[in-house]
């Protein structure tokens, strides 16, 4: 139970004010309920390794360039052939039309079972259809008319590289409330990181602001130095030297692989009531098998 709908629906159970108290037992472990990040390309490692990832765990399927409707699709279909969640990522920018938009949102909806999806502005500096940023996704109001159930978005710890950190803020405030307004959840998840103290802060003003949601940590899974830095360039990310060195990366050494241990011994350390309800998503930039085989190593410690 460790699902952001079921605790939902728990949370009715129990007649409970506090939002989503399935996400905080006692018992569990940081690790517990993670969820991940898999291309469309990467089916066939998700395939192989779905043995060993937790059954019903939310994939989410990024929407890259260079791939067809067809693919996205099947990517859907076969996360939810393999009894996991899928969640598939609707990038407005990247979204050529609003036709674009509704098929893949009816098709995943009708071929693969989709309940949840992650709306984000994507990368494109100038848009290449009709939708600017995410709100103007969630506007349409087709979410709720195709039942989803579910709206991830993103958040963003240690800032943007286009909106100042009073937008982010604003983002996330008239997305979470849009999403409620329309019946759905919100759900956030936040772009990866490798600050555990920044994440902590982050978490902290989140929940003076009211925003009680479920956040989903974003981390990077284990790979090599140069993967890793590659990614954080590619996606706006920033990774300073001393940023680095406390997640347990030395400039002096970038070769070799490095993995966020030091990064979740921190937050699993600090992380306190006060944080809300915690669970992570893991980007897996080594590759499937390698992120999961290490998540299976660090929850057996
Ligand atoms: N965490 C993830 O998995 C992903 C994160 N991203 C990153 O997150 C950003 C999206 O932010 P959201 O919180 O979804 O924003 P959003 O959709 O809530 O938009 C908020 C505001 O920022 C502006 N904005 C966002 N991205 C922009 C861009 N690339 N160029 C110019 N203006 C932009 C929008 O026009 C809008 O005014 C992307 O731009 C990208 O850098 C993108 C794809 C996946
Ligand atoms: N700014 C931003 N844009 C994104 O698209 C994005 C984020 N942030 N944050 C996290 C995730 C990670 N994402 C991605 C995007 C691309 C690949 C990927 O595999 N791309 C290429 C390979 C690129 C390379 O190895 O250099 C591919 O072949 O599909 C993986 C994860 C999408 N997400």
């Amino acid at each position: 139970m460790t699902d952001e709908t079921e605790a939902k629906g728990a949370d009715a159970q129990r007649d409970r004010p506090i939002v989503h108290p399935a996400w905080l037992h006692p018992h569990d472990t940081l690790i517990e309920g993670y969820s991940l990040e898999v291309t469309a390309k990467d089916i066939e490692a998700l395939t192989n390794a779905a043995s060993t990832i937790w059954a019903g765990a939310p994939i989410a399927v990024p929407y890259l360039p260079n791939e067809s409707h067809e693919a996205r699709v099947a990517a859907a279909k076969a996360v939810r052939d393999l009894g996991f969640e899928p969640m598939p990522h609707f990038s407005a920018r990247r979204i050529g039309s609003h036709d674009e938009f509704v098929r893949f949102l009816g098709d995943a909806v009708k071929v693969a079972g989709v309940e949840r999806c992650f709306v984000v502005a994507g990368d494109p500096s100038t848009p290449e259809g009709p939708f600017t940023d995410s709100m103007t996704m969630i506007e349409t109001g087709a979410f709720e008319s195709a039942g989803i159930k579910v709206i991830g978005i993103g958040g963003h710890p240690e800032g943007h590289p286009v909106m100042s950190e009073e937008e982010c803020w604003q983002a996330l405030e008239t997305k979470c409330a849009a999403i409620e307004a329309r019946g759905m959840a919100p759900l956030i998840v936040t772009q990866f990181a490798f600050d555990a103290e920044v994440i902590l802060r982050w978490l902290k003003a989140l929940r003076v602001r009211g925003l009680d949601h479920p956040v989903r940590i974003g981390v990077p899974g284990p790979a090599g130095i140069k993967t890793l830095a590659r990614f954080a360039a590619m996606c706006g990310v920033g990774a300073s030297a001393s940023v680095l060195a406390k997640y347990g990366i030395s400039l002096g050494r970038l070769i070799g692989p490095a993995g966020p241990e030091k990064f979740l011994d921190a937050l699993g350390r600090d992380l306190g009531p006060e944080h809300g309800a915690v669970r992570l998503h893991f980007y897996p930039f080594g590759g499937v098998a390698k992120t999961v085989d290490w998540i299976t190593a660090y929850a057996a410690r």
